[in-house]
């Protein structure tokens, strides 16, 4: 009997190491391939998941929560998944460490548009940015339509137009006119136009600027020179800081996740829709020490921080694969026709209304507009 025992027991005590060493091994294998959890988040209804989280003013809400749960979280729209980087390291992450993987478009099956169709022929919409198709439309707006050159040549139709539009302003003097439109430049000029007017140091610094730079009796005839006024620093200050403070797509344009990868220690699942808070971060008091939520074009004088994709703190036209192509003729545009409509007219508010009380509510959708559009008097210009 005690020779079974000592020949049994070393066989079992090889059993229980080989037991042992092959659990520690499984285990250790599974840490090794368990992901790590998705983006903290509110926690989702069932079905309707977080959506009667967003409410009206969905960047305002999400700014909230990444209060609340960190630069990174996730929510549930119905079954959709949505990541949102509300930091500039997480949109760091987002648009330039994974932007390979998380550039894909998030298009939403409600649009009434054949998804093929707006595949193929809408870049903005395509749903995914590795196939030819969309390379070429982007090498189109870099070499051809947006090129230095291209855009250069399009100057004397630009200014020419600026002139018609100073024309029929002087026809209106005294007369209460709508500054609102729904696109991207246009909400960007309403913006602007309505922190002027609340801010009349930086409304006069911009004139002496304009009169100064543009203003001899001659020039006062001509068309403004595009080229001129895209270099004064003040007006370019006052476009960057319209863009900070108010920028026309709050939210970016919402990405897919074309790839499960990991940000910031956490699953992003393939499929998920991702949304950069370009107006949280760009308000973020840890970046912006200098009161983030005033109208300052000061702060980017003699700053380095510019709307090129490169300062992640600071992003209108977005960053990485996707960032908005027509940056050339949006940075023109505005600051061509707040040049035309400061250096040609004094503006007020009608009915002597004090610009401080100007309502100054967001409405918010494709474009970040006022939620009252802006509504001015031109006026002979008295300098
Ligand atoms: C103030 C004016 C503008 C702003 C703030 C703006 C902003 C943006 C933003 C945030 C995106 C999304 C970037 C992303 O998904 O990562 C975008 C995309 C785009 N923008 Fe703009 N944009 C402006 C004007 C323009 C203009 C004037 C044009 C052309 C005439 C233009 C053409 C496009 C196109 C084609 C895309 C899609 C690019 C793609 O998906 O590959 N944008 N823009």
């Amino acid at each position: 009997m005690a020779l079974i025992y000592l020949l049994l027991l070393p066989i079992s005590i090889t059993i229980l190491v080989a037991i042992t060493v092959s659990r520690f091994l499984t285990t250790s294998a599974a840490s090794k391939h368990r992901s790590p959890p998705l983006p903290p988040g509110p926690k989702p209804w069932p079905i309707i998941g977080n959506l009667p989280h967003l409410g009206k003013q969905a960047h305002i809400s999400l700014q909230h929560f990444s209060q609340l749960y960190g630069p990174l979280i996730s929510l549930r729209l119905g079954s959709q998944l949505l990541v949102v980087a509300s930091s500039t390291a997480a949109a760091a992450e987002i648009l330039r460490t994974h932007d390979r993987l998380l550039s894909a478009r998030y298009v939403s099956t409600g649009l009434p548009y054949d998804m093929m169709e707006l595949d193929r022929k809408a870049i903005v919409w395509a749903s995914n940015c590795s196939n030819d198709q969309w390379k070429a439309f982007r090498a189109m707006f870099r070499n051809q339509i947006f090129s230095t050159k291209a855009i250069e040549s399009q100057a004397a139709a630009r200014e020419r137009k600026a002139a018609e539009m100073v024309r029929f302003l002087e026809g209106k003097l005294g007369e209460e006119l709508f500054m609102a439109g729904t696109d991207t430049n246009t909400t960007a000029i309403e913006w602007a136009m309505t922190e002027l007017i609340r801010n009349k140091g930086a409304m006069n610094k911009l004139r002496e600027e304009l009169n100064a730079e543009l203003s001899s009796p001659l020039e006062r005839k001509l068309p403004l020179d595009e080229c001129v006024v895209s270099r004064l620093p003040y007006l370019n200050a006052i476009v960057k800081e319209t863009l900070r403070l108010h920028p026309p797509g709050p939210l970016m344009l919402p990405h897919r996740a074309s790839e499960t990868c990991e940000v910031m220690n956490f699953t992003v699942p393939e499929g998920a829709k991702i949304l950069v808070n370009v107006w949280a971060i760009s308000r973020d008091p840890t970046v912006w020490e200098d009161d983030p939520t005033s109208f300052k074009p000061e702060r980017f004088i003699g700053s380095k921080v510019d709307f090129r994709g490169h300062d992640f703190e600071f992003l209108p036209f977005g960053a990485g694969r996707r960032m908005c192509p027509g940056v050339p003729l949006a940075t023109r545009q505005i600051s061509l026709i707040l040049a035309a409509i400061v250096r040609n007219f004094d503006w007020c508010l009608p009915d002597g209304k004090d610009p401080a009380e100007l309502d100054m509510n967001e409405k918010f959708g494709f474009t970040l507009q006022k939620e009252q559009p802006l509504l001015l008097v031109p006026n002979r210009c008295s300098l």
